[in-house]
């Protein structure tokens, strides 16, 4: 692919609630760039750098005021918030009414008028600086629920630009995205985009329905494929087309860098700091309630109490980075989780020995790839998720094919990751015999188990989703 920044603007955009990377201010006050959790990055950056673009984001931090600038060859526009709107349009709208509605309402989601005030208020602001640095006649590819009036926007603003959106959670039964009071504004501000994209097509189809039932639009009825036959929604002269985009990894450098031997050298020192168990049961996700956290510490300590697991030799690594510190939601699990880990590690422990190692911070990328390769089993399990990376990123890892991975069927990732030992999150038991099931694995069963995710892993990666969505979309050179 091929496009570029000049001074008349940007040929290909992305923009994104958060930068790729974020302001993170040190203890002596020193300010310094990092990394952006999520997988929304980790996905976007690999194919931002291959198109020679620009990203238009929020740095993080409220009140700051950062000029455009160049980060490792990207060229980033920051778009300021205020602290009222990272409370009202970021915590509020985005994480305490979208965010749990879009996953099934596993928490209760909040309906207050001031926090959609400042969701459009936002959107429109992004829309704005997105309209200044796109060249005439742009790709722009919009990203997630946090800017889901953007499209329509920035059509208005700028209708020479062809516009792409992409959802990275789940679109919700049609049922429960109804409770949404701003429901028709909602549908009305994706179809200003020329393609939108999900991860399934069950959330193409639902997307599909409400077109017609809200906007009162004629969309096509057919079924949507992976990739393949999206459906369409007639827009005054335009056609939208909305199809399914399942995400990906750059599999491949993560495979390569899981075979480097420094890597390969601390996967060994960890499981030595671990006191080398026989087993290692890893879980790797934002301290997020979706992720179903509880459920498998929940499965660990019955399995332990019951001895079908013993502590002696076995040991789990849970890493949860901070997320979203404070929506209440958030508090209340971190409580929650922290309290079991201490119960769990109160009764299995040994000094100098704990049955769970915990860690609430951000782990980085070359430590993350180790522990991917030190770890026997690979525990996926969340109540719902759009896709999740971590579930394809352990696979990539695993060229010696070892390892087991557990995983959710809730997580977008299980309509690919078929080799998967499959569980409902829900179901407790299912869950625990899974888990011994991974545990005990007979080596020659777990070498094609793990051929086969690595197949798919290898060869759907997120340069391929990138290119089909960018194909489908259309106006960017190829
Ligand atoms: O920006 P935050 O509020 O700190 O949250 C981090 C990101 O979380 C979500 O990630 C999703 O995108 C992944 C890639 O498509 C997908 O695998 C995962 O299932 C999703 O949960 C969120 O969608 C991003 O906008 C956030 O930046
Ligand atoms: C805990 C942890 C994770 N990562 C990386 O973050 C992303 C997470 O993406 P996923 O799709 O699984 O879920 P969300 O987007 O967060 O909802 C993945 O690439 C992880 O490798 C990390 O780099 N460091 C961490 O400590």
């Amino acid at each position: 692919m091929a496009a570029s920044s000049t001074t008349s603007g940007a040929d290909f955009v992305v923009v994104a609630n958060r930068l790729p990377v974020d302001l993170d201010t040190q203890p002596d006050g020193e300010r310094r760039w990092k990394r952006s959790p999520g997988g929304l990055v980790t996905a976007l950056e690999p194919v931002l750098r291959s198109n020679d673009g620009a990203w238009v984001g929020w740095t993080g931090v409220a009140d700051v005021d950062v000029d455009t600038f160049v980060e490792d060859g990207l060229t980033l526009h920051p778009v300021r918030l205020s602290a009222a709107e990272v409370t009202e349009y970021y915590e509020g709208f985005s994480n305490g009414t979208l965010w749990p509605l879009y996953h099934d309402v596993v928490a209760t989601p909040e309906y207050h008028r001031h926090w959609w005030n400042s969701y459009v208020q936002v959107n429109q602001r992004f829309a704005e600086a997105t309209a200044a640095i796109a060249a005439q006649g742009a790709t722009v590819w919009v990203q997630d629920y946090q800017l889901q009036l953007v499209p329509k926007m920035l059509r208005e603003l700028r209708p020479d630009l062809t516009i792409g959106f992409f959802l990275h959670i789940p679109f919700p039964p049609v049922e429960l995205f109804m409770q949404l009071p701003w429901r028709t504004e909602i549908v009305q501000g994706l179809l200003g985009a020329d393609l939108i994209g999900f991860h399934l097509p069950g959330g193409a189809q639902n997307f599909l329905y409400l077109s017609r039932r809200l906007a009162g639009q004629p969309a096509s009825r057919a079924s949507v494929g992976v990739r393949s036959r999206p459906g369409t929604v007639e827009v005054g002269d335009r056609t939208v087309r909305v199809g399914a985009f399942p995400i990906s990894i750059d599999s491949g450098q993560l495979d390569e860098l899981s075979r480097r031997p420094e890597v390969q050298a601390r996967a060994a020192e960890i499981r030595a700091e671990l006191g080398n168990p026989s087993r290692i049961i890893l879980g790797v996700d934002r301290l997020d309630y979706t992720k179903g956290i509880d459920n498998r510490l929940h499965a660990l300590h019955e399995l332990l109490a019951e001895g079908r697991i013993d502590a002696d030799e076995t040991v789990m690594v849970q890493l949860a980075t901070p997320s979203r510190e404070n929506v209440g939601l958030y508090i209340k699990m971190r409580e929650g989780i922290e309290q079991q880990v201490g119960r769990i590690n109160g009764d299995w422990s040994k000094v100098g020995r704990p049955a769970v190692h915990y860690l609430h911070q951000p782990v980085p990328r070359e430590e993350l790839v180790a522990l991917f390769v030190a770890a026997d089993v690979m525990l996926v399990t969340p109540v719902r998720d759009g896709m999740n990376l971590v579930a394809k990123e352990y696979p990539a890892c695993r060229g010696d094919l070892g390892g087991a991975l557990v995983l959710s069927e809730f997580a977008g990732a299980a309509a690919e990751l078929k080799d998967a030992y499959m569980v409902n999150p829900h179901d407790l038991d299912g869950v625990k015999d899974a888990l011994v099931a991974a545990l005990t694995q007979d080596p020659t069963e777990g070498r094609r188990r793990m051929r086969g995710l690595r197949r798919q892993v290898l060869t759907h990666d997120v340069d391929r989703w990138a290119r089909s969505f960018l194909d489908s979309l259309g106006g960017v050179e190829q």
